[in-house]
C-alpha cells in the first residue's frame, strides 16, 4: 500500500470523513488494503466510524448492482443502498455476496460428487481432477508449509484434512507430531498416499472418507488444518462448528484462504466474512500476509483451466480461542 492509502487507513480508524474524501479525490485507492490485511473501510467499520464507513462504502460502489465475475455464469445481485446501520449491512452484504458465491457454485465450479467419482491425475508439479481443474499445485508449497509451522507450534497431536499433493503433511512430518491425523476422501489420492508410504510412518493414521462421515473417528488436537476441494463455503463453516470439540485448549487452527483468490476485493469481504464467523464461535483470526507474486509466473498455470490464485499477497489464517489468548 502506497503513502496516500496508509493515510487514508488512517483517515478511516479516526473517522475523519473530510479527511478520508480529500485523500480520495486526490487518487488514495479505497479498495487497497494494508500490512494489517484491512482496507480503509474495514478500519471504519472496526471502530464503528459510521459516517467513514458509509463515504468509503460509496466509493467502492457497493450499493446497486454487482455483478460476481467469480461465478460462470457471473451473477448479478440488486442490493439495497447502505444506510442507517453501515457495520450491520457490510456484514449482510458480505454475507450475500459470499453466500450466493457458495450457493451458486462450489470451489472451482466442480461438485464434491463429481469430484470424488472422477479419475484424478498427477504430476510432479500438480494434481489435477478430469476437467484439468488444479486440486493441488506445487506454487503452493512455501504456504503449506507456514501453515504447517503455525499448526504445529505447540507439537502433540496434528490433524490434517485434505490430503492432496502431501505438501502439508511432509511439512508437519518435519516438526515430530506425536501423532500425525490425514483424512482423505478421493479414493484414488487415499491409494497414492499408500503407496508412497504414508501408511507405514509411525505416528501417522489416514482416516479414509468425507471428513464430514468420519466425524465421530476424530480426537481432539494441538493443531489444525483444513484443505478440501469441491467443497461449498457453507462446509468450511460446518467445520468450523466442530472446532470446540476438536481443537484443544490453546490449539491451533489454520485453513487454506483461497476463497475468491482472483479479485481483491471480494477476497477481503471473504477473509473479513470468515473472522467474523469464527470470532462469533470464540476464536481469533490472525491473517499473516505472505507474498506470492514471485511463485506464480504464466508458466505455472500452463495446461490447467482455470487460475485459482492471482493476488499477489496470500493472507495465512491463525486461529486461537479468545478466551487463552486475553
Ligand atoms: C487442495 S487438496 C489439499 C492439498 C494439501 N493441503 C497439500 O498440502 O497438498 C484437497 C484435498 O482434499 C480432499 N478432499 C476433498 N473433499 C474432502 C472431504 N470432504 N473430506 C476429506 N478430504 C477431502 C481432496 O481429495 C484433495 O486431496
Amino acid at each position: 500500500m502506497d503513502r496516500e492509502g496508509e493515510q487514508l487507513c488512517e483517515a478511516a480508524r479516526n473517522g475523519d470523513v473530510a479527511k478520508a474524501k480529500s485523500l480520495i479525490e486526490s487518487g488514495a485507492d479505497v479498495s487497497s488494503f494494508n500490512r494489517d490485511g484491512l482496507t480503509p473501510l474495514m478500519h471504519a467499520a472496526k471502530l464503528g466510524h459510521t459516517d467513514a464507513v458509509k463515504a468509503l462504502s460509496l466509493r467502492l460502489a457497493l450499493p446497486g448492482t454487482l455483478f460476481l465475475h467469480l461465478t460462470n455464469p457471473p451473477v448479478s445481485l440488486q442490493l439495497t443502498p447502505v444506510t442507517g446501520k453501515p457495520l450491520k449491512s457490510f456484514s449482510v452484504l458480505a454475507e450475500l455476496i459470499l453466500g450466493t458465491v457458495a450457493r451458486k457454485t462450489k470451489r472451482n465450479g466442480v461438485s464434491e460428487g463429481d469430484y470424488l467419482e472422477d479419475r484424478v491425475n498427477f504430476s510432479e508439479d500438480k494434481l489435477m481432477d478430469s476437467d484439468s481443474k488444479a486440486v493441488m499445485m506445487a506454487w503452493e508449497k512455501p504456504l503449506m508449509e507456514a501453515h504447517a509451522k503455525a499448526v504445529c507450534t505447540g507439537s502433540g497431536n496434528i490433524l490434517n484434512v485434505g490430503f492432496g499433493m502431501g505438501l502439508v503433511d511432509t511439512a508437519i512430518q518435519q516438526y515430530g507430531p506425536v501423532t500425525h491425523t490425514i483424512v482423505e476422501s478421493h479414493r484414488e489420492v487415499y491409494e497414492r498416499m499408500l503407496q508412497i508410504g504414508w501408511g507405514k510412518k509411525d505416528n501417522v493414521k489416514i482416516i479414509f472418507g468425507r471428513w464430514q462421515n468420519v466425524l465421530s473417528q476424530l480426537e481432539s488436537y494441538d493443531g489444525i488444518f483444513f484443505d478440501t476441494y469441491g467443497e461449498y463455503y457453507e462446509d468450511l463453516r460446518d467445520f468450523h462448528r466442530h472446532l470446540p470439540k476438536l481443537l484443544k485448549p490453546g490449539g491451533i487452527y489454520s485453513f487454506f484462504n483461497g476463497l475468491c483468490g482472483g479479485n481483491t476485493f471480494f477476497h477481503v469481504v471473504y477473509c473479513r466474512l470468515v473472522s467474523l464467523e469464527l470470532e462469533n464461535l470464540g476464536y481469533s483470526t490472525q491473517l499473516i500476509p505472505l507474498h506470492v507474486k514471485d511463485c506464480l509466473g504464466e508458466k505455472v498455470w500452463r495446461g490447467v483451466s482455470q487460475k485459482y490464485w492471482q493476488l499477489d499477497t496470500y493472507y495465512l489464517p491463525v486461529c486461537q480461542s479468545i478466551q487463552e489468548t486475553s
